[in-house]
């Protein structure tokens, strides 16, 4: 073995020494063609043309098949018809070639005969451990190795220069796009990988590959669908932990759009809203258009992080200095007055006409051309200023000496800076100053690194998670106990609720009138009655439940009667007891809900009173495991923040409540696979403390 084939799979595959590409052409119209072009003109290593016909490709001497190679490369291009791919692949991993990246298409977004062939080429790839991008991909980009392994770009365009932004993308024509877009936006790529169809390696683990690079400092993402989320949130803990900011823009967020991925790249698509929470959770940044993904990169690619969220904003048109301002307030920046001190060294460095301002926006108006000198020395005061954080600076002129003293106070300092520009400046891209043609863009930016500079504790490692056995095997008797019946008993589902730590309603279960009369005593106050049936979840819709009896008489009367009234509207139902409960004060009214994510698994939500479902969308979402810290920031979200803030808000110790209330629910659903669903609804809110007033919990029984 040599020390090559001793690397693992993945870094021989996106990191070569050694490359072949199988379907190597010499005709450069052709995909084979255009690849096998790119590959030759950074590579430093070997690069070996495979073709079954002829001896010389783009003069370099061909081999006819992959076992004839003189060595075991690390890597293979794919680029031959689809027919023909899992036998190449197949001998490629007998020739110990550790990767292939595989350009064709026809697999699964075409049809059952293409699934099948990639299901092939999916097994081809576990059975020998030969690690596969593709197939259906533009290949990839590692700049700083000097491999070109696609045909988003031709040769008479200039390479890349290297830098530490990472792509990812599912779509190879993202690849075109951004390759373009980069240079106009002056975003410094290194890397692009085009993930495709995913038979083998998915986005989730290329920027897990990533992250762990020291070049890369910025990882950006394009995906349909997240094929590994547990290796997804594992890199967006790694990037939280080594300051790397990951963003996200996620195709397929509506009905139609997951419609039109299916038949792309062959994806199953999550919950939006789903992603979003975890994304939130884990400090990952979600873009919403192409272009916000190109902003947050460009923003972060120089590594720079913020002290605060102020911004100074310098401009030189009144205008734009209020747009700056007014978008700096809604991204959650602060535009804070400067100190009369600063401001009359400010005046001092530059005088000002009557209608300028030294206070913040700092508007020197459109005398600052005639100016150069002042303007430089009132850049370089403001990003010096300790009452800044950030600089956002206009400029609409072009080339000349305020752009250079721009480019001088950008170098001068290390805090964040956006450039709002009227166009695209080379001499800004070359310097590496951030800029933008839009005020909005420039703020969201800013703001984007105020939040990453903004260190927050890491989430729990899910894998350090120790379930409680004897708990879990208290809790699994219980469920023995119902018969196999799926949705449990509201008492039932209390007293599990009560072994995680969520309060709930001082209740017993009784089986008559008089047992009901003595329970209602010792709960104590006015009580509620509901009759626990298997057949009657609803219990209001039948009349099973009588609320805010006071006194022996009227619990005995609201016993017979309700029973009456089940037996005469719910006839075939069995009743199982009558609960009798304390009734719980409310002030307000919350909700708090497990359910199971298709693609991220457990879920815990937490929103205002109402049927879970329907307000979901008010609700905040948490993947255990979290701790009641976390889920109590994150309650401090809910209703942009109004929920635990204001007179009518949730108290500390409410809040501190309902945040157990979610941490027990996370704990529940680690512990206990076979819980598909638990409703805590209402979860009532008063005097400093919450109590779950009903609670409804599904089983699959398996
Ligand atoms: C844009 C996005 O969204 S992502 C990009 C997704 N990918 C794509 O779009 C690629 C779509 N195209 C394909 O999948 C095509 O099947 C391709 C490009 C892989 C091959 O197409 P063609 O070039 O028409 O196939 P062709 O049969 O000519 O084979 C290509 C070359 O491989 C050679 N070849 C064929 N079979 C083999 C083999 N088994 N071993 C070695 N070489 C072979 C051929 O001789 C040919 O070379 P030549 O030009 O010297 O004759």
């Amino acid at each position: 073995m040599t020390a090559t084939t001793r690397r693992p799979a993945l870094d021989r595959l996106l990191s070569p020494r050694s490359i072949a590409m199988v379907g190597a052409s010499n005709s450069p119209t052709r995909i084979g063609g255009t690849v096998f072009a790119n590959l030759l003109r950074a590579f430093p290593g070997d690069v070996y043309p495979i073709n079954p016909k002829d001896e010389v490709v783009q003069n370099r001497p061909a081999f006819r098949t992959v076992s004839e190679l003189p060595e075991a490369v690390d890597m293979a291009v794919i680029a031959v018809p689809a027919p023909a791919v899992v036998g190449v692949v197949a001998e490629c991993a007998a020739r110990g070639i550790g990767g292939a990246t595989v350009i064709t298409s026809g697999f699964a977004e075409a049809g059952p005969e293409g699934r099948a062939l990639q299901d092939r080429l999916t097994e081809v790839s576990r059975e020998t451990g030969i690690r596969v991008v593709g197939p259906n991909c533009i290949g990839y980009m590692n700049a700083h190795e000097g491999v070109m392994a696609n045909f988003m770009m031709t040769v008479d365009q200039p390479l890349p220069q290297p830098g530490p932004v990472a792509l990812v993308s599912q779509s190879g024509g993202f690849g075109s796009y951004i390759t373009n877009k980069a240079v106009l936006a002056g975003l410094r790529l290194g890397w692009f990988v085009s993930t495709g169809n995913e038979a083998d390696v998915n986005v989730a683990n290329v920027l897990r590959h990533l992250v762990e690079r020291p070049e890369v400092g910025v990882l950006l993402s394009f995906v349909e669908t997240l094929r590994d989320p547990e290796v997804f949130v594992e890199t967006a803990c790694r990037a939280a932990e080594l300051d790397k900011p990951l963003v996200l823009l996620k195709a397929g967020r509506s009905e139609e759009a997951a419609r039109a991925a299916m038949s792309h790249t062959a994806s199953i698509v999550g919950s939006a809203q789903v992603l979003d929470a975890v994304c939130r959770q884990y400090g990952v940044f979600v873009a919403s258009t192409m272009e916000e993904l190109l902003d947050f990169g460009t923003i972060f690619q120089d590594g720079r992080r913020a002290r605060g969220n102020r911004v100074i904003v310098m401009t030189s048109s009144g205008g734009a200095g209020v747009l700056l301002a007014d978008e700096a307030g809604q991204a959650g920046l602060s535009v804070p007055e400067l100190p009369k001190e600063e401001q009359t060294a400010l005046a001092a460095d530059m005088p000002l006409p009557f209608y300028g301002s030294t206070v913040n926006p700092v508007d020197t108006t459109a005398q600052t051309t005639a100016m150069p000198d002042a303007y430089r020395k009132v850049l370089n005061r403001v990003a010096a200023s300790p009452s800044a954080d950030m600089v956002a600076a206009v400029t609409w002129a072009g080339p000349g000496p305020g752009n250079d003293a721009i480019v001088e106070m950008y170098q001068n300092t290390d805090k964040p800076v956006a450039i709002l520009s009227t166009a695209w400046s080379e001499q800004f891209q070359q310097a590496g100053v951030p800029t933008y043609t839009d005020p909005r863009r420039a703020m969201a930016a800013l703001a984007a690194l105020a939040r990453q500079s903004a260190r927050r504790p890491l989430p729990p490692d899910p894998a350090r998670f120790t379930a409680d056995a004897d708990r879990v095997r208290r809790v699994r008797e219980l469920i023995a106990g119902t018969g196999g019946e799926t949705t449990l008993l509201e008492s039932t589902g209390k007293s599990i609720l009560a072994m995680y730590g969520v309060p709930v309603t001082r209740e017993e279960l009784v089986t008559d009138v008089d047992g009901a009369v003595e329970a209602a005593e010792r709960v104590g106050g006015p009580v509620a009655i509901k009759v626990m049936s298997y057949q009657l979840p609803h219990k209001s819709d039948v009349g099973a439940i009588r609320l805010g009896l006071r006194g022996p008489d009227a619990v005995r009367a609201g016993y017979r009667e309700m029973l009456a009234e089940v037996a005469r509207r719910a006839p075939d139902a069995v009743v199982e007891g009558v609960l009798v409960q304390q009734m719980a004060p409310a002030r307000l009214e919350l909700t708090c809900g497990l359910q199971r994510d298709p693609v991220f698994g457990p879920m815990v939500a937490l929103g205002l009173g109402g049927v879970l479902v329907e307000v979901l969308s008010e609700a905040v979402l948490l993947r255990p495991p979290f701790d009641a810290d976390t889920a109590r920031a994150a309650l401090g979200e809910l209703l942009g923040g109004r929920l635990v803030t204001g007179r009518r808000g949730l108290s500390e110790a409410e809040q501190q409540a309902a945040a157990q209330v979610m941490a027990g629910l996370g704990v529940l659903a680690l512990e206990l696979d076979e819980v598909t669903e638990v409703d805590v609804n209402p979860l009532r809110v008063a005097d400093g403390v919450v109590l779950a007033a009903d609670a409804l919990i599904v089983v699959d029984h398996g």
